[in-house]
């Protein structure tokens, strides 16, 4: 298992296992993996760079707006990795190339969060494993709090060449399947506001900050903003 990697050296978001042979697949592929938070994305990319990087293939790993506020790929397992943050006008392709064009070998690319990339970066993403036989794993959220795609997520169900629904089930409080990321303000559903707010399905850890987390519901509870039986309004008091 690797350490957890605290370095800030953005370096680091290359995998560091020496190269072993030519590792080029014959063509490259654009993945993606996605379900609703809690499910396990950001374990199973790591286990993917793992898996990859031991057969000496070279990876980049990609981030945007991670939960640590750092660009980094952290599992709530407690695997975390370095990574590039990409930024909004960021081009894809020219972050690749550039790597190629100082001498870094790039195999795959493992992109979490990958919800929050514009449509345009998964179309860099489409062309970069058309023309460069690049493998590109991509990991995100498929609908945000209010139910809707994504854009980038849109882009990535119009242009993946496989849709991978993770299997690890993340379930209501009720004991259904949960599907609905519902954002929660003070112990309440909301069903308005921007896109993009960072925040974890756990409670804030301090009690006097603004009380914003997320919580997986089916179908049902998301629709009728039940919380269950152990919401509180205001801060979330801990169960265990
Ligand atoms: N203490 C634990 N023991 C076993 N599994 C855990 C533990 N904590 C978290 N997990 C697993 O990790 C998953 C969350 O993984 P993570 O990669 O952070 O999810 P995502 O990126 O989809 O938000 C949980 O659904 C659960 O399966
Ligand atoms: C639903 C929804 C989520 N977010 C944010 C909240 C988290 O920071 C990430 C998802 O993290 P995870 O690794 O899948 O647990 O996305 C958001 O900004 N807007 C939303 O609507």
């Amino acid at each position: 298992m690797e350490p957890i990697n605290a370095s800030p050296d953005p370096t680091d978001a290359l995998s560091s296992v020496p190269a072993s042979g030519d590792g080029r697949a014959p063509t490259g592929r654009l993945r993606f993996f996605f379900g609703p938070m809690d499910c396990g994305k950001s374990t199973l990319a790591l286990q993917i760079d793992h898996n990859q990087a031991r057969q000496g293939r070279r990876g980049l790993l990609l981030v945007r707006h991670d939960r640590s506020g750092t660009p980094t790929i952290s599992s709530r397992m407690g695997l975390a990795r370095n990574a590039l943050e990409v930024h909004q006008a960021m081009d894809l392709r020219t972050l690749v190339r550039d790597h190629w064009t100082r001498g870094a070998r790039v195999d795959y690319l493992i992109v979490d969060e990958a919800q929050f990339l514009s449509p345009e970066q998964v179309d860099q993403l489409a062309e970069l494993a058309d023309d460069t036989h690049l493998e590109v794993y991509c990991f995100g959220l498929a609908t945000d709090f209010r139910s809707t795609l994504f854009p980038g997520s849109q882009r990535l169900f119009e242009l993946a060449d496989e849709l991978d629904a993770i299997q690890v089930e993340v379930l209501c409080w009720c004991g259904r399947p949960g599907r609905f990321n519902a954002r929660v303000h003070d112990g309440d559903v909301v069903r308005a506001g921007d896109t993009v707010l960072v925040a974890d399905t756990a409670p804030p850890a301090a009690p006097d900050g603004v009380d914003i987390r997320y919580q997986v519901l089916c179908r049902n509870h998301y629709r009728t903003g039940d919380l269950g039986p152990h919401a509180v309004k205001g801060h979330q008091l801990s169960l265990t």
